[in-house]
């Protein structure tokens, strides 16, 4: 009896981070891994026993340089996107950060997996998405604030 042995596919946990400037909205071009020359938020997976908000400073710090003072909860999506190379499924948690300094520049601390990061019209964002934030604007996710918040 031949033991089949196949990769244990199991969903996996990535958190992405609205970083906002007036109507603008952080993102960068993956490069090197799933979602390859899509534009995406910056963040990264879960790693053991972090918060949400704990891995979604780290991941904006490992990636952009930027220091954020609050970092608050938005929404999350679960899904298995079938057009990626292989499948993929993520459960996506997607929080707000705000910096701590509003004009702090980000850097591209990881041009190995990012081609370049630069601050986007939320009314006219640049194609193509990666796909968790494609699905966030399909849906017509608003990430600002509103007055009541
Ligand atoms: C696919 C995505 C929702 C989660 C993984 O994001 P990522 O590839 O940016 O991961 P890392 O920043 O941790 O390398
Ligand atoms: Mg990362
Ligand atoms: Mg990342
Ligand atoms: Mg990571």
């Amino acid at each position: 009896k031949t033991e089949k042995t196949h990769m244990e596919k199991v969903p996996r946990v990535g958190v992405a981070v609205f970083v906002l400037r007036g109507k603008t909205v952080l993102l960068g071009i993956r490069r090197n891994s799933i979602g390859d020359s899509t534009y995406a938020l910056p963040g990264g997976h879960l790693e053991f026993g972090e918060s949400f908000e704990e891995c979604g400073a780290r991941e904006l710090k490992e990636e952009t340089g930027l220091d954020i003072e609050k970092i608050e909860f938005l929404t999350v999506t679960n899904k298995v996107f079938k057009e990626s190379p292989k499948p993929a499924h993520y459960v996506t948690i997607f929080l707000r950060a705000a910096l701590s300094d509003p004009l702090q520049d980000f850097q591209n601390l990881e041009p190995d997996k990012c081609l370049g990061l630069g601050w986007y019209d939320w009314d006219n964002l640049p194609k193509p998405l990666f796909w968790p934030l494609e699905e966030m604007v399909q849906i017509g996710f608003n990430p600002f604030p509103s007055q009541t918040d």
